[in-house]
Formats: C-alpha cells, structure tokens, sequence
C-alpha cells in the first residue's frame, strides 16, 4: 500500500446530482412555471474527508439538495443563470471552507399551451426545441464564471448543403456531394466575460437565433453551406457579433448522415431514383466542433 505521502488527490468535488425543482410563480390568474435539474458540487479547503473518513465539514449532498428548495423559495427564480449564482455565493459565504462552488442547472422546455392564437394561464405542453443550461463555477473571493448554453437542438434541411474537394485518396469512398442533406444536433456552451447588466433570456435567444440563422438562411431562399466546419464557424462567429458579453463559444454538431436508399437493385419496378427516399443513420455520425473566442483586441 501507497502511503499518503506518495500520493496526492489533484482534483475533487461532490455535490448532489438532477436535484429536481418545480416553482411555480402566480399573478393572479396568470402563473409561470421553471422546472430545473441542478447539480450542485463543492471543493473543501481539506480532504481530511477522502484522506481519513472525517466528515465534520462535509455539508451532506442531502443538505444542498435542501438548500437548492429554500433558497429558490426565498430568493426566486429569476433566469438559471441568476439562481446559480445565488446558490454558489450561498455556499462559499455560508461555509467558509468551500473553495469552490461548481453549479450546473437544465431547465425543462414548458411552453404555454396556445388554443386558438391566445396563451393559456395556466396549462402548459412540454416543447423539447432544446434544453437551456448553465453553470457556474465560483472560487473564493473570486467573481462566478457564467457559461450558458444549449443541447439536443435537432435541425435537418433537405438542400443548400455540400460537401466536395475532400481529400482524394485510397481511403476515400465518398462521393463529392453537391446537393445533401444536412442535419445536426446543436451542442452550445458560452462564458460571459461580464454579466453586469446582462440580459440572461435575450442573449440565450440570440445565441439561439445566430446558429438557426447561419443553418437555416432566409426562410424562402436558404443559405449555402460548404461543409459542416464553415456553417458552425458562421455561426460561432454570428453569436458572437450579437452578444458583446460572449468571450468564447463552443459549438458541436455532430453530422447526423442520411443516405439515400439505393434503388438500383429494384430495377424491375420501374422507380427510378429522385432524390426523396433516405435511410437517417443514428450512428456512427461525423462531429465537428470548434471554440471561437475573440481577439484581444475586440474583448469588452
Ligand atoms: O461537412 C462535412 N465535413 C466533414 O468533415 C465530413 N466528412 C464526411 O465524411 N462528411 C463530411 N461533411
């Protein structure tokens, strides 16, 4: 056996995980509803925890899955952004031994139920575009590190994709694709390198509209892409144009293939190929991702 003195723990946190959360805010007769997952996870100063079984400063991950209910019981909740924050802070100043607070929260996608063009008050449908997140990581005496962003965006388009000029070589079986079809599930994480007065829910929307925009183009014309690679950096770089408060983004999307279905084999059937029937490929599937981050020059 190691002695301790051989070794060292170089990393370590705990905290609860999927601490699911309702709130329900009511005006009268109108009410709004959050439901978020948050992981908390904390660093203490010692690890006389892992190193010799003493826990007399473990605050329990029962008690921060508590403490996520009261404190959004007293504080709100206004954006996950927001209340991240507040259970960070809340950690650090509360237990003076907690270095770092690490807090990652999901809101579920509940959207009003619309009948005849007008919101309900009350009545919801769960509407799974994608899935809004955050996390915050903030050290002691030091200010919170706010990242946003968004997963499980799933978005096809029938043409105004290509993919040609790729290395020709005897590994390659891939045709030039001129006219495909591209779909891809967004992956999305930014940082803010300020959050003073920031807009949480506008800017999580333009990052939003940035990659709808530079996938999708004009809705009656399109916009080319050349590859995968080109159209995320259009729209990396569209996010960040929109939101100044953006230092980085990271984005991934994963190029979910669709091959069309070979029908020369059924030649006494008389169909001919016309570009209509594919076979979507869950996997495997291309990914491709990439962090833009400005130039020093260009920073707030
Ligand atoms: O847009 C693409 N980028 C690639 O790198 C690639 N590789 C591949 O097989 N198909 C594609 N498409």
């Amino acid at each position: 056996m190691l002695s301790d003195h051989e070794v060292q723990i170089a990393d370590s946190d705990y905290g609860k995980n999927y601490v699911k959360l309702l709130k329900v805010r009511r005006e009268g007769r109108v009410h709004h509803v959050q439901e978020l997952e948050i992981n908390t996870a904390l660093t203490l100063s010692s690890k006389k925890d892992y190193l010799r079984g003493d826990n007399t400063d473990v605050i329990a991950t029962d008690s921060q899955k508590n403490t996520c209910y009261i404190l959004a019981k007293q504080n709100g909740i206004d954006t996950i952004e927001v209340f991240a924050q507040i259970l960070a802070n809340h950690f650090l100043t509360k237990y003076p031994w907690v270095v770092k607070a690490n807090i990652h929260i999901e809101q579920a996608p509940w959207k009003r139920i619309q009948q005849g063009g007008r919101e309900h008050v009350h009545a919801f449908i769960s509407s799974p575009e994608c899935i809004r997140f955050c996390d915050v990581i903030q050290e002691k005496h030091g200010v919170p590190k706010v990242s946003a962003g968004l997963k499980g965006m799933k978005i096809l388009k029938t043409t105004a994709s290509s993919f040609v000029n790729f290395v020709d070589d005897e590994y390659r079986i891939l045709p030039d694709m001129n006219d495909r079809i591209f779909c891809t599930v967004v992956q999305a994480k930014w940082d803010y390198s300020t959050t003073e007065g920031l807009a949480y829910c506008n800017s999580w929307s333009a990052v939003k509209s940035a990659i709808l925009d530079k996938f999708a183009g004009p809705p009656d014309q399109g916009l080319f892409s050349p590859s995968v690679q080109h159209t995320l950096y259009l729209a990396q770089k569209q996010a960040l144009s929109k939101v100044p408060q953006i230092s980085r983004i990271e984005l991934v999307l994963p190029n979910v293939h669709a091959y069309k279905f070979d029908f020369s084999k059924f030649t006494k059937l008389g169909i001919t190929d016309n570009n209509e029937i594919f076979q979507p490929a869950d996997k495997p599937s291309g990914n491709i991702r990439a962090v833009l981050e400005r130039n020093v020059k260009s920073r707030l």
